[in-house]
């Protein structure tokens, strides 16, 4: 079977670790490593996976998936720079770090995989894109998918794209938190106790997202059936286009793929 190791078991590499196990993995396939030792120490105790340090996870895993903040990155490949075994193949789950910023400091014929994934990974629902690189073959783009298959949906993308895939998907689920959040408080606004407002708000979210995954329908129709003539919700849209929320939402994505960009050519900049 195959070892996998998640190297940083912080928010996205401990719901890897929970997806996966979720999934039917062993944990005696799963390692992982974290700076923290009282952190290593409660994932052990919540999954029963072994935290290691980086030597050891690097002697014993067929699949190291790289998932420290970018800003952490150097220190962690001075670490594998020498010590990576051929045939071990590196995931990166890191936003903006491009593939070929593993490929300069690794052993040369590396195998790399730049994927991006988002948080609803913990609860199998994860939308993961995931780019080859130079070194990286079929079978290990098969291997990530069926890897990331296990906790959600998988895409291919050219590693070009990352940056756009980031600001939309990566990022995504935070923009749905923050209008659900806003959502909620308007009904607050409207003087509706805090719990019936979130229920209200929280099942609409499911019902539409669900609607929008199963009734192959596009998301315009689906507003325009909402949208009765002279009714409540043009009402609403109304209040959204003169507050330019499509703009706004325009504009943070295209922000979020500059950033993405950035944090690429801060530990990248060939
Ligand atoms: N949070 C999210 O929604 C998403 C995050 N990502 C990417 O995943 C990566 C991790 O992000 P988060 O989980 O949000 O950050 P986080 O800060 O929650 O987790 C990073 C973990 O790595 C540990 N760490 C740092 N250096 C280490 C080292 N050398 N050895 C062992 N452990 C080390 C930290 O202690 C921390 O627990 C980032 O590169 C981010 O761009 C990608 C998609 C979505
Ligand atoms: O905000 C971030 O940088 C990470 C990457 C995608 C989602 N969260």
């Amino acid at each position: 079977m195959t070892t996998i190791a998640i190297l940083g078991a912080g928010k996205i590499g401990e719901a890897l670790l929970a997806g996966l196990l979720k999934a039917g993995r062993a944990p005696s396939d799963l390692l992982f490593t974290e700076r923290y030792d009282q952190r290593a120490a409660e994932l052990t105790e919540r999954y029963g996976v072994a935290g290691v340090d980086t030597p050891e996870a690097v002697e014993r895993a067929d699949v190291l998936v790289v998932a420290v903040k970018p800003q952490d990155i150097e220190p962690l490949l001075d670490l594998l720079a020498d010590t990576v075994r051929p045939g071990t193949l590196v995931v990166s789950l890191c936003a903006g770090l491009p593939a070929s910023l593993y490929e300069r400091r690794l052993p040369a014929g590396t195998p790399v995989v730049r994927v991006m994934p988002n948080t609803p990974m913990l609860v199998g629902e994860a939308m993961s894109a995931i780019s080859a690189g130079a070194a990286a073959g079929p079978e290990h783009l098969d291997l990530v998918e069926e890897m990331l298959g296990s906790v959600g949906k998988v895409v291919r993308v050219p590693e070009t794209q990352q940056d756009a895939v980031t600001a939309l998907s990566g990022s995504g689920p935070a923009y749905f938190f923050y209008l659900v959040e806003a959502m909620i408080d308007a009904g607050i606004l409207l003087g509706l106790p805090r719990a019936v407002s979130t229920d209200l708000i929280i099942q609409s979210a499911v019902g539409a997202a669900t609607m929008l995954r199963d009734s192959a329908e596009h998301p315009v129709i689906l507003r325009e059936a909402v949208t009765s003539p002279g009714g409540t919700t043009i009402a609403a849209i109304r209040e959204l286009e003169n507050h330019k929320v499509r703009a706004a939402l325009l504009s943070a994505i295209e922000a979020a793929a500059v950033r993405s960009a950035e944090l690429g050519r801060a530990h990248d900049p060939a």
